[in-house]
This record gives C-alpha cells, sequence and structure tokens, in this order.
C-alpha cells in the first residue's frame, strides 16, 4: 500500500528543488493525498506539467516532498529510502534514461546484483522477469539491437526483477508503435492479473482506460478527479488527457481525443526545465 499524504513539492525556479524558504518557483504538487491499495491498477493522468512524474517520484524517495509524508506499506519513504526503493519499481519516461549494461540480461540482472543476491536468486529473478514481458531466451541479446518496444519491456523486467510491490511506469507508450504499445499493455495486463499492482502515468487513457481500477487526474498539481475511469473521463477530458473516442464528449472539437497530435509520436518526452533528462534508477 503506498499512502501520500498532503504532499507538496516545489521546484525552485532554477531548475533544483526547493531550498524550503516559501521563494518563488514552481508549485510541481500542491497537498495531494491518494492511497494506492495493493493489487490496484492505478492511472495517473494529468496534461504535460500537471505534476504527475514528480508525484510518483515521491513514492520511492527519488523526489522528497517539501510537505507532506508517503508511506510504503507503513514505512515512511523518507525514513527508509532502501525499503522504498525495493517495494516500488519505477519505469522511466525514457528507457535509456535507465538501462545500464550492455545486454538484456545484464540490465535486467543489475537491481538484484545491487542488492547482493547470490548468483542463483539473481539467476532466478533475471529469467522470471524476462519471461514476464515475453523475453525469454533473449538474455544475451545486446539492449543497442533492441527496438523502442523491447527496450521498455527490458526496463520493465529490470524493475520486476526487484520483485517490487508496485510497479510504476511513467508515460510507457510515449514513442511506441502501435504493436509495440499493444505488447506492453498485454505485458501490464498479464501482471496485473497476476497480483502486481501497477500504476501508469500519462496524458493519454486510451491505452490504459480498460485496464484501470480508478484513475487520480492532475491539473496544475492538485488532484481534480479521483474515481473509476468511467466517471473520471468527464473531467479528463477537459483537462488536456486524450481519452477514448467513445468516451470523448460529442460536442466539442477534438479536445478529447487531443487534437491533431497524431498517435504515437505524441508529444514526446517531457523535458524538466533543467535542462537535463530525468534521472534516477530504480535501483538502491
Ligand atoms: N527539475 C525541475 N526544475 C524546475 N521545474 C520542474 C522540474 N521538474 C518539473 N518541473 C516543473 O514542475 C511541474 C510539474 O512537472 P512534472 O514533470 O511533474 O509534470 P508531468 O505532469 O509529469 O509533465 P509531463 O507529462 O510533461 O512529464 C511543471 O511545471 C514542470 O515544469
Amino acid at each position: 500500500m503506498i499512502e501520500v499524504d498532503g504532499v507538496t513539492c516545489r521546484y525552485e525556479s532554477g531548475g533544483g528543488r526547493s531550498t524550503g524558504d516559501g521563494s518563488d518557483g514552481v508549485v510541481a504538487v500542491d497537498d495531494v493525498s491518494v492511497s494506492i491499495p495493493d493489487g490496484e491498477f492505478l492511472v495517473v493522468a494529468g496534461a504535460n506539467g500537471s505534476g504527475k512524474t514528480t508525484l510518483v517520484r515521491t513514492f520511492n524517495g527519488l523526489v522528497r516532498p517539501d510537505d507532506g509524508e508517503v508511506a510504503v506499506n507503513g514505512t515512511s519513504v523518507g525514513e527508509d529510502l532502501v525499503a522504498a526503493r525495493t517495494t516500488v519499481g519505477m519505469v522511466f519516461q525514457d528507457p535509456r534514461d535507465q538501462i545500464v549494461a550492455a545486454t538484456v540480461g545484464g540490465d535486467v540482472a543489475f537491481g538484484p546484483e545491487n542488492l547482493g543476491r547470490s548468483h542463483a536468486e539473481i539467476d532466478r529473478r533475471v529469467e522470471e522477469a524476462l519471461a514476464a514481458v515475453n523475453m525469454s531466451g533473449r538474455a544475451d541479446e545486446r539492449v543497442e539491437t533492441l527496438s523502442g518496444g523491447e527496450r521498455e519491456r527490458v526496463a520493465i523486467a529490470g524493475a520486476l526483477a526487484m520483485e517490487p510491490d508496485h510497479l510504476v511506469l511513467d508515460e510507457p507508450f510515449t514513442g511506441l508503435d502501435e504493436p509495440a504499445r499493444r505488447s506492453v499493455v498485454d505485458r501490464l495486463r498479464a501482471l496485473h492479473r497476476e497480483g502486481t499492482s501497477v500504476v501508469v502515468v500519462t496524458h493519454d487513457l486510451r491505452d490504459v482506460i480498460d485496464l484501470a481500477d480508478r484513475v487520480v487526474g492532475l491539473s496544475r498539481g492538485r488532484v481534480v478527479v479521483d474515481a473509476p475511469p468511467a466517471e473520471a473521463v468527464g473531467t479528463l477530458s477537459g483537462l488536456d488527457v486524450r481519452v477514448p473516442e467513445s468516451c470523448a464528449p460529442k460536442d466539442e472539437s477534438g479536445a478529447g481525443e487531443g487534437g491533431s497530435e497524431p498517435r504515437g509520436g505524441g508529444s514526446g518526452p517531457h523535458r524538466d526545465g533543467s535542462g537535463s533528462p530525468k534521472t534516477g534508477s530504480g535501483s538502491p
């Protein structure tokens, strides 16, 4: 269970995290409270810049809240970072931000190796994680030879090898073509069915609306809707979140479908204004 209680996160106008002195800057997440029970498939939706990435990064301590508290399985993230990083697996917006080894197997093994697990245990985890993303038998392949969808699946496998209770994926479909999207969706569906809790961050609900138990919608850092998908779409379609055509308001000029932006190419990975890509690792 992830419990977010009254969390606020600010960035300084120069790009770094807030000094906490109340000076000017961006309030990326503004007094958010949300609980994510085990086994839930949660979608965190909102327009670019609404605070989605910042919020989910508090789940494993990659971002420390300026106010409020995040607890995972009853333990404060700030008090036990290692526990949070092993319990909450994170897959970043661009898999290149987290692939660290030359081969598929080496990359997936990286997290459990850092945990100091035995060779036999690491081999078991790598095998199971690759099977979960439908890449069994491909451990020796070089990452640089893989397609974007395959790299995404390697990144997911890397997070799964940590055997997290919660898997958090930030815009996992960005830049993927239709078959790759379908493949990642299929993997997420299977993982969820097998009991993994999944949090997907997205500004496009179309791929995940059928999988979601609940949708939390953010706007300007605040929660504006927290409801099952069917109830949430009405609010979300007014927030530059793409919703399936069948759910979009009929009388609007394409707001629900995100205007003319083509599917797949999308708006591209968000860059955070600091000029540097978002970095970090699902590994402690
Ligand atoms: N490192 C940073 N320095 C300064 N401001 C930042 C930084 N990272 C994010 N922000 C700002 O915080 C706000 C929330 O950003 P965040 O990346 O959390 O939103 P998001 O909903 O994930 O956006 P996207 O969908 O584009 O990734 C935005 O105004 C953004 O410009």
